[in-house]
């Protein structure tokens, strides 16, 4: 980007204040990041005063494009009422009751902040509900900043090349078995040797931290099946998927029905808000009603709870646009047809991947050339176009994206990858 002065020097300044110069990893950009100053529809604004097109969108909250105004409206009425009580609030039985109207899967759910809180606590569930110690994730998967779970993690822990974390006992990740995506044979042969010690497998039924990439045919309802067998719950991470394949997430998309799911992202409508839910008889362990427990000062907050209803009813009344987010990342896949790569894409996830064929695990997803990816990622950026920063991060498509803008994007994507 030509004009980046402040955002230089913002970034020379954060450093010195802040590790790395950022509040999460995958933003910090080399050699310095773009510094972000307002964001309405599919566009971001830069403090350089560039106008950006965004595919990056939060990293996925963002369905409905930014600024979004009944998501706006209702923050800026719960907002005149005071913003947190420590008390129940009724916005929460309404979110509730969408959830779980829309999730065949979930009869009750709790409200928490973030997704990581939401799997720490669902695998906490799982454990406490089966009375067994072990968990299965599958390679590559990332179910947020928690240490059971940052073991050949995802997102920004492949981006930076530390898929594991240090800090983290080796006492904890040994009861943390993992598994190539969409190869049941390894499954079967890791349960049937230890099934007896699995409470539970949570995978992203779309892995959404890699790529994305796609289930094979009839892996989740194998995966679904095996686990039953084993009296293994499946936690479903629905975080990125929830609301982003389709209202009912993937569970209800590849008809397969999870014990556990945890959402977050689209939920909050852009503020901080997660949830785990399930099975009553599963679900009735959470303290108070059962011993296993959880807490949170920010837990079901009422500004996210009020951006969430909002969004949720937006995105209720707009089904339609599924159907039209999946045609634009459809255009944007036809106009990288015949480039070194692979084009990949579910609704309105997608990805090129700087590898001959789509891959369908972890190690297949590794073996894309990132400097090839880094390239094209800044030919875009010089188009005013945000991708996010890394091969491993899903791009993500807005309601908000018109025509024109997918039309732009198409030719952007026809234009760099031939360069
Ligand atoms: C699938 C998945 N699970 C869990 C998380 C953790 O969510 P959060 O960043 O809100 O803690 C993320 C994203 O970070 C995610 O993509
Ligand atoms: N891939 C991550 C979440 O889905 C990116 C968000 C982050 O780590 O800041």
């Amino acid at each position: 980007m030509n004009n980046c002065e402040k955002s230089r020097e913002y970034y020379t300044t954060a450093r010195e204040l802040m590790p790395g110069g950022v509040s999460s990893p995958v933003r910090a950009i080399q050699p310095h990041p773009f510094y972000t100053v307002r964001g309405v529809g599919s566009r971001i604004y830069t403090a350089d005063g560039t106008e950006l097109i965004d595919c990056c969108g939060a990293y996925g909250p963002l369905i409905l494009g930014h600024a979004c105004k009944p998501v706006g409206d209702a923050i800026s009425s719960a907002l005149s009422d005071g913003w947190l009580y420590g008390t129940p609030t009724p916005a929460e039985i309404d979110l509730a009751q969408i959830l779980i109207a829309d999730h065949p899967s979930i009869e009750m759910v709790r409200f928490v902040t973030t997704g990581s809180e939401a799997t720490m606590v669902a695998i906490r569930l799982a454990r406490g509900y089966t009375g067994k110690s072990d968990i299965i994730k599958t390679e590559g998967g990332f179910h947020g900043a928690h240490d059971g779970v940052l073991v050949q993690a995802g997102s920004g822990c492949t981006t930076l090349g530390q898929p594991d974390s240090a800090g983290v006992l080796s006492d904890i990740v040994r009861h943390t078995r993992q598994v190539p995506y969409n190869d049941t044979e390894s499954l079967v042969s890791l349960v049937e040797t230890s099934g007896d010690e699995i409470a539970a497998m949570i995978l992203e039924p779309v892995m959404g931290n890699i790529g994305p990439v796609l289930p094979k045919p009839g892996y989740l309802q194998e995966v679904r099946k095996i686990t039953a067998e084993h009296d293994i719950l499946l936690i479903f991470d629905e975080v990125i998927t929830g609301y982003r394949v389709g209202i009912g997430g993937a569970q209800k998309l590849f008809g397969v029905t999870p014990d556990i799911t945890t959402l977050g992202k689209i939920i909050g409508g852009g503020l901080p808000l997660s949830a785990f839910g399930g099975k009553r008889k599963i679900m009735e362990l959470i303290a108070p009603a059962g011993p296993v427990y959880q807490a949170g000062t920010f837990s079901g907050n009422p500004l996210s709870l009020a951006a969430g209803v909002a969004a949720l009813r937006e995105i209720h009344a707009r089904k339609e646009m599924y159907t039209h987010l999946d045609k634009a990342t459809t255009v944007i896949g036809e106009s990288c047809q015949g480039k070194a790569g692979s084009f990949v894409k579910l609704g309105s996830m997608f990805k090129f991947f700087f590898r001959s064929s789509p891959p369908e695990n972890y190690a297949q997803a590794k073996e894309s050339d990132t400097i090839k990816f880094r390239a094209f990622w800044e030919k875009m950026l010089e188009k005013g176009i945000f991708l996010p920063p890394s091969q491993f991060e899903t791009n993500f498509l807005s309601a908000a994206h018109s025509d024109s803008d997918v039309e732009y994007l198409s030719s952007a994507y026809a234009s760099c990858l031939s360069a």
